[in-house]
């Protein structure tokens, strides 16, 4: 954690289910709020189940968000959305620069940023998420990676509009296996690091959220970490009650 930081436990459902598995999931985490004091909330569903995803919460407490949105404002982008419908539809955030957005669709670092300044430009918060590889880790070069992804994919005005990062390790995502928290809290100060010198004033209480393979009997040590002010969670943010206990897990 960061001093003064509140973290933010986000869940990124990915491409799963359907509208009424959407809608269920969503009042599930609205039933359980209670248990919730330390940190705030997002779910990140799918285009299609947005709007059912915050119709369930009455728009509130739980904030909402894409899972991309496109570089362009409007016009003739036959399959985008772009950052205005997302925040049209109730989102506060957008996931940007995910691992399986640059594999799936070649994202460049240059790309997530232009969508990150059409995020802000229409009032969204991107999360901007960055990681290494195995391979890149093995052969020592995860800090530096992580460093020139940071450099190429934050836009300049990132800092004042909230911009939030998560670190996830390309190797840690849907596999069960996780950094050492050591090791977790080495790239984090790395990035605290490379954010507070790009954006004095602000870069040192940007939210970093670890993402990778979180779960109820991991969270507790990962989110205590230092630098740690959150997490990016998939799997188990299919499971009203998993995402809930990490949640709960932030000390109130
Ligand atoms: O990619 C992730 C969140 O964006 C992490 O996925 P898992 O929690 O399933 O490892």
């Amino acid at each position: 954690m960061t001093p003064d930081v509140r973290p933010l436990i986000a869940g990124n459902w990915k491409m799963n289910g359907t509208l009424r598995e959407a809608a269920a999931l969503a009042e599930g985490v609205r039933a359980g709020l209670e248990g919730v004091r330390g940190a705030d909330l997002l779910i990140c569903p799918t285009f299609l189940h947005l709007h059912v995803a915050a119709a369930s919460m009455g728009w509130k407490p739980v904030a909402i968000g894409g899972q991309d949105c496109s570089a362009e404002a409007n016009g003739a982008h036959t399959g985008d959305v772009s950052a205005a419908m997302l925040a049209d539809a109730g989102c506060g955030y957008v996931i940007l620069g995910h691992s399986e957005r640059r594999a799936d669709h070649g994202e460049s670092d240059a790309l997530v940023q232009a969508k990150a300044r059409a995020a802000i430009a229409a009032g969204l918060i991107p999360i901007v998420c960055v990681g290494e590889t195995e391979a890149q880790r093995d052969s020592g070069e995860a800090e530096a990676v992580v460093a020139a992804q940071l450099a190429g994919s934050l836009p300049p005005d990132f800092a004042g509009a909230k911009g939030v990062v998560a670190y996830e390790p390309v190797w840690a995502i849907g596999t069960g296996r996780t950094p050492t928290n050591d090791d977790i809290a080495a790239m984090h100060g790395r990035m605290r690091a490379e954010l507070a010198g790009r954006f004095p004033g602000a870069g040192e209480t940007t939210r970093l959220l670890y993402g990778g393979s979180v779960k109820p009997s991991n969270a507790a040590a990962i989110l205590a970490l230092p630098n740690v002010d959150g997490a990016l969670v998939g799997g188990a943010s299919l499971k009203a009650e998993d995402f809930l206990a990490i949640a709960a897990a932030v000390p109130a």
